[in-house]
């Protein structure tokens, strides 16, 4: 089944969403649901959006105890405010029902589903989550879905399963696992990445969805955590999943404008409101013409650098 795409603005999600709530989503950090004591620290990083491990972080004998401790931390009143996904395991696990089942009940306002290789897929879960909804009195389209794309059927199926269903808000390139699926070996230049990632981005762009990069590995390198930040930036994505709190700062501050840009981008959105009320349909700014993308990026800028552009998003 494939829906058709939405007419919102591109990566939209990104910065609105969530009740049309303003603010920018860069960071999507993994917290193991296994672990206690950072299921009751995690909160306090700054995350634009946590996401609950049930799959891969959690031993098969933990399971259980894990979907009880992420039920629990989403009831719990300092996760309350905070942007929470679940990464739910794999619809063809024997834990993937009771994970859907116990995270919706919980209020889990949205599920990463790991492995998503089709959008028959994603069908399917939009509609168990329906069902779920509909019997713990949820209201029906509530639960969001970023569909983690983890092979190489995942990334040639990309656009199809970001307008498989309207739940979908974010694709998120897995690269550990796609990387199994290709026989292929992670280098520093990230060369064997480099279909993925477009072709990733291509599909989030054209759907309208977010896009995020992939986990880097190795919390120490900081020089590797920021070079490829600013490879991925470059390409167009929104941000990236982390595995680290460290990892944080680093890549909001990547994605920070600086003065220049966030100077250039107020004039812009003045430029751009004085013309709107004065009812001019084309305005210029240094002599360069501007419309409506170049109006659009600017508020995204001056959203990132923690301004509220007056107007919201276009
Ligand atoms: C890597 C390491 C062991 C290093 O530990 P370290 O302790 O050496 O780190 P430190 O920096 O010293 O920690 C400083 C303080 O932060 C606390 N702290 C650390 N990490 C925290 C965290 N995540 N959340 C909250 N708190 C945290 C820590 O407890 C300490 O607290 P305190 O002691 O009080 O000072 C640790 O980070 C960690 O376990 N990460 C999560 C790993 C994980 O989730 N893997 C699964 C997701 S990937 C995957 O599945 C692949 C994928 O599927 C991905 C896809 O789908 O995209 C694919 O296919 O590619
Ligand atoms: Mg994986």
């Amino acid at each position: 089944m494939t829906a058709t795409p939405r007419s919102a603005p591109v990566g939209k999600y990104a910065a609105v969403a969530d009740g049309h709530e303003l603010r920018p989503r860069r960071s999507v950090m993994f917290v193991p649901a296994s672990n206690a004591a950072l299921m009751t620290t995690a909160w306090v990083f700054g995350a634009d959006i946590y996401t609950f491990d049930l799959e891969d972080a959690v031993s098969i004998r933990e399971k259980d105890s894990a979907r009880l401790l992420a039920a629990n931390a989403l009831r719990s009143p300092q996760w309350q405010g905070l942007e929470v996904a679940v990464r739910v395991n794999g619809m063809d696990t024997t834990f993937f029902e009771d994970d859907l089942q116990t995270m919706i009940r919980a209020g889990a306002s949205m599920i990463r589903l790991p492995m998503t290789d089709t959008p028959a897929m994603v069908a399917e879960l939009d509609a168990q989550i329906t069902e779920i909804e509909k019997a713990c009195g949820r209201e029906v389209g509530s639960t969001r879905v970023m569909a983690a794309i983890e092979s190489a059927a995942g990334v040639v199926n990309a656009y199809d399963i970001a307008v498989a269903s309207p739940r979908i808000v974010a694709i998120a390139l897995a690269g550990f696992d796609y990387l199994l699926d290709m026989h292929a070996e992670r280098t520093k230049d990230g060369s064997e990445l480099f279909y993925a990632r477009c072709a990733v981005l291509h599909a989030a762009r054209a759907a309208r969805v977010a896009c995020y990069d992939v986990v880097f590995g190795d919390v120490d390198d900081e020089t590797g955590f920021l070079a490829e930040v600013d490879l991925i930036k470059g390409l167009g994505f929104d941000g990236k999943s982390l595995i680290n709190p460290r990892q944080i700062p680093l890549l909001h501050a990547a994605y920070a404008p600086s003065e220049d840009e966030l100077r250039h981008a107020q004039r812009v959105v003045e430029a751009a409101e004085d013309a709107e009320s004065r009812g001019l349909g084309v305005v210029a700014v240094d002599g360069k013409m501007i419309d409506g993308p170049i109006i659009a990026a600017a508020r995204r800028t001056m959203l990132y650098a923690g301004h509220q552009p007056i107007g919201g998003e276009k």
